[in-house]
């Protein structure tokens, strides 16, 4: 079984001449052991994917399996076998970082002690010592996306999907987080978007890249280049994409 299994998902917001279709059927799976870089230029559909992945938007058809838990039908089963980052800030700003954290741990069904131990875990895998006791709101934005991705581990689930995960990091914060996901991946299956096409070279072996709604590519990073063919990864990615993405 797949641990991530994304089963022709639709969404469409608006409608009449406003419709856009954000996602029109994407199917893929991912297993245990990867971690899949999804890559598409803005607007083609990375973020609604990964919200209807997490259960936070409804698809208006298909269905995401996570450790075989449809999000769909068995809504609680599947997020607590997922970690999910999603774009920008974590909310409830007002909290401190151990106040969101702990919220979250219980959540996801931790008892107080499991609480601790995941706090500890969390706390040295994110490196937020610093800022524990700070409220969210009040911390950089390098830091506020490390608190997020503090809680997308909490309740160390099988699947991640992050989306942006290193965005507003700087260089050493990149590579921490980099170094993080790697050493989480042996375990688990790991959905990344990101714009950053270094970081897909550097810790993915696997690239699904999505334009306009639709998956266009499916490959290893090597593969994409070599196939096509083209010189580097970002030749790869402007010859798959249009510039924006403006769904009809
Ligand atoms: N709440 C919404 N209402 C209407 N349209 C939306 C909404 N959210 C997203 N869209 C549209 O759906 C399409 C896909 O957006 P989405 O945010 O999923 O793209 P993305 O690939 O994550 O882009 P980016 O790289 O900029 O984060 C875009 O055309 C966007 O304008």
């Amino acid at each position: 079984m797949s641990l991530l299994k994304i089963d022709r998902l639709v969404k469409t917001y608006g409608s009449g001449l406003s419709i856009k279709h954000a996602v029109r059927g994407v199917s893929f799976t991912v297993e245990k052991g990867e971690v899949v870089a999804f890559l598409g230029p803005n607007g083609a559909g990375k973020s609604t994917t990964m919200r209807m992945i997490s259960g936070f938007l409804e698809p208006d058809s298909g269905d995401a399996f996570i450790a075989g838990a449809s999000i769909c039908q068995e809504r609680e089963n599947a997020q607590i076998a997922l970690g999910y980052l999603a774009e920008g800030a974590p909310l409830y700003g007002d909290l401190t970082a151990r106040g969101f954290l702990t919220f979250l741990a219980g959540t996801h069904g931790l008892s107080m002690s499991q609480t601790r131990w995941a706090l500890d875990r969390v706390i040295a895998d994110a490196r937020i010592e610093a800022v524990i006791d700070r409220s969210i709101d009040t911390l950089s934005k390098g830091y506020k996306r490390r608190v997020g991705l503090a809680g997308a581990i909490i309740h160390d689930p099988p699947v991640l999907v992050l989306d942006e995960p290193t965005d507003g990091l700087d260089p050493n914060q990149k590579r921490a987080v980099r170094s993080l996901i790697a050493r989480m991946s042996k375990d688990k299956a790991i959905l990344i978007s990101t714009h950053q096409l270094d970081e897909v070279q550097a810790m993915c072996s696997r690239a699904l890249v999505i334009d306009g709604g639709k998956i266009v590519a499916d490959d290893t990073p090597a593969g994409l280049v070599t196939n096509l063919p083209a010189k580097t990864l970002e030749d790869a990615f402007t010859l798959l994409t249009q510039e924006e993405s403006i769904p009809q």
